[in-house]
């Protein structure tokens, strides 16, 4: 099993960022976008986790089969630690959580309330939440944001048993997450032309979309 993307164009705002996108991502295999910052490296990983419609192209894997992190962490406030890892190993068919949080080192904050946990122990829940899971493929946006260096590497080490066991990661990263097996993807030779059709100045694709 495989993630193939072939001849991929992708838009944000209605206009193509990224066009003529073609890679492989395999089973133990890790993948690092690069691209400097409104290259469409987010826009990617929605377009593939299946929160956007590609413009062109194939994706052979079903969002089913991802388990996709983005900014935002996706905890339940009022849950616990142990209860929001609970929660979704139930989505998934899973039980066990303790793997999870030893992981991430959480055992200490099982109890509690994901709303009083800190930025940085807040996104070490939402890392753990993808090993409960149980899904082959993690679409991984900006996951280190907010960890210190211990937990960029305990991270490391959760993404290194993962692709050990088979399973596969892609991840937008601006710094070095200590996987030097992870192969590059330069997202700078897909970008897309701008539309001649919008008939002034042009588009700076770093300030949300305003009009040069
Ligand atoms: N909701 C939105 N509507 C319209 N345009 C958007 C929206 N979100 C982002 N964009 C624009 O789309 C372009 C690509 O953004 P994207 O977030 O995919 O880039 P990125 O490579 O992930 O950037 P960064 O490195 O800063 O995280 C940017 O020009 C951005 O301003």
């Amino acid at each position: 099993m495989e993630l193939r993307v072939t001849d991929l164009t992708c838009a944000r705002g209605g206009l193509p960022l990224i066009e003529g996108l073609s890679f492989a991502l395999g089973r133990g295999e890790a993948l690092v976008l690069r691209g400097p910052n409104g290259s469409g490296k987010t826009t990617l990983l929605r377009t593939l986790a299946g929160l956007q419609p590609a413009l062109a192209g194939e994706i052979s894997c079903p969002p089913e089969q991802m388990a996709y992190a983005a900014h935002a962490d996706g905890l339940k406030s009022t849950l616990t630690v142990r209860e929001n890892l609970a929660f979704w190993a139930a989505i998934h068919g899973l039980r066990e959580v303790g793997p999870a949080l030893e992981a991430m080192n959480l055992q200490d904050l099982a109890d509690r309330q994901a709303q009083h946990l800190s930025a940085g122990q807040k996104r070490r829940l939402g890392l753990a939440r993808l090993m409960v899971t149980g899904r082959w493929l993690w679409v991984l946006d900006e996951p280190t944001v907010s960890l210190d260096a211990a937990s960029v590497a305990l991270f490391a080490g959760v993404v290194r048993a993962h692709l050990a066991t088979g399973g596969a990661a892609l991840l937008a990263t601006h710094i070095d997450l200590g996987l030097p097996e992870a192969r590059l993807l330069d997202l700078s030779p897909y970008k897309a032309a701008i539309p001649a059709d919008l008939g002034f100045g042009g588009f700076d694709g770093d300030n949300g979309g305003a009009f040069l």
